[in-house]
C-alpha cells in the first residue's frame, strides 16, 4: 500500500477514507495475507494529521474527523493481515501512530527521517490511545521522555529506542520489509492473528469502550482559541521555512 497525497501524505479526511477502504478491501480478500505501508511521497511517509482538518472548523467537522481518525487506527492495529512498514521518509505524530501500529517497521537510514510523537511541539496533546502505542513499543519511560518532549527520532535512535525494527540503506527499504514478510507468512495464520489479538486487545478495548467520550474531549479542545491559535501559528511558521 503506497500513500499518496502529496506534498506529504498528511492525513486529511479524504485520504483517511481512502486507506480505510483500500485497507478494508485487503482484508476482505481471502487471498491477502499481509500489507507492506509505505510511502509515494519523495523524503516523506507521512507528516500526520491535516493541520488543516483541525483549523478554523466547525465542532461537527472536528467530530467527523476525529472518527475517521480513531476508525482508521483500530482497522490497523487490530487487522489480521501482517502489516509491516517500510518507512522511506520523515514520519510525524500522526503518520508515526500509523507505523507504531504495524507489526514491523524498516526505517530508511538517511538522517532527515526522524521519526515521532511530536504533538507537544504543536502545542496539543497525543491522546491515551497514541501514547497506549508508543507505551507498547518502546517502554514506559522512554514513551514519557519522547511524548513530554515531542521528540522526533533520527534513524540510529529509533533503533536504539526500538521504535523501529531495522534500519536500513534508504534503496533497500522495501526489500528488507518484504524479506521479514517471510518470516511472519511461515506461522500458522490462526496462531499468529489470536496472538496478535492478545496482545493488542486490551489496548484497542479501551478506546472501543470510551469512544464517544474520547470524540467529545478531542473536540473540545481542539476548539479552545488557544489550541487553535497555537495551530495557526505552527502552520504560519511551516509556510515561513520557504520565505
Ligand atoms: C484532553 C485531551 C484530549 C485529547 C486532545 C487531542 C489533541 C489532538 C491530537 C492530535 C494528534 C496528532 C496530531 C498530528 O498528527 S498534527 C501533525 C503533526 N505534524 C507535524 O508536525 C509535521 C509538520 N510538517 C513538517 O514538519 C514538514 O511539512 C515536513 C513533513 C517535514 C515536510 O517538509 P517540506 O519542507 O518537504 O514541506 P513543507 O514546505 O513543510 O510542507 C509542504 C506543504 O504541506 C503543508 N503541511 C505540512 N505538514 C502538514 C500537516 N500536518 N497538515 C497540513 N498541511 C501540512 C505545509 O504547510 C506546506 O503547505 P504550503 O505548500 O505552504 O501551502
Amino acid at each position: 500500500m503506497k500513500m499518496r497525497n502529496p506534498p506529504v501524505n498528511s492525513l486529511s479526511l479524504e485520504f483517511l477514507t481512502e486507506l480505510l477502504i483500500s485497507l478494508e478491501k485487503l482484508e476482505s480478500d481471502k487471498a491477502f495475507h499481509a500489507i507492506i505501508l509505505t510511502s509515494d511521497c519523495p523524503g516523506i511517509f507521512s507528516a500526520g494529521l491535516d493541520l488543516m482538518e483541525m483549523c478554523g472548523r466547525d465542532p461537527t467537522h472536528y467530530a467527523e474527523y476525529w472518527k475517521a481518525v480513531q476508525e482508521l487506527w483500530l482497522r490497523f492495529y487490530l487487522s489480521h493481515l501482517v502489516v509491516i512498514s517500510a518507512i522511506n521518509g520523515v514520519n510525524a505524530a500522526g503518520g508515526c501512530l500509523l507505523a507504531l501500529s504495524c507489526d514491523y517497521r524498516v526505517l530508511a537510514d538517511n538522517p532527515k527521517y526522524a521519526m515521532g510523537l511530536n504533538e507537544t511541539l504543536l502545542g496539543i496533546i497525543a491522546p491515551f490511545w497514541f501514547k497506549d502505542t508508543l507505551v507498547n513499543t518502546v517502554g514506559h519511560r522512554t514513551a514519557e521522555r519522547a511524548l513530554q518532549l515531542g521528540l522526533l527520532f533520527p534513524p540510529a535512535e529509533a533503533l536504539q529506542v526500538g521504535m523501529v525494527d531495522k534500519v536500513v540503506p534508504e534503496d533497500q527499504v522495501l526489500s528488507a520489509a518484504r524479506s521479514e514478510l517471510a518470516q511472519w507468512l511461515a506461522i500458522p495464520g490462526h496462531a499468529r492473528q489470536l496472538t496478535k489479538s492478545l496482545m493488542r486487545k486490551p489496548t484497542a478495548d479501551r478506546l472501543l469502550k470510551e469512544r464517544d467520550a474520547d470524540i467529545q474531549n478531542f473536540v473540545r479542545f481542539i476548539s479552545r482559541d488557544a489550541i487553535q491559535k497555537a495551530l495557526r501559528v505552527y502552520l504560519e511558521k511551516l509556510k515561513q521555512k520557504k520565505t
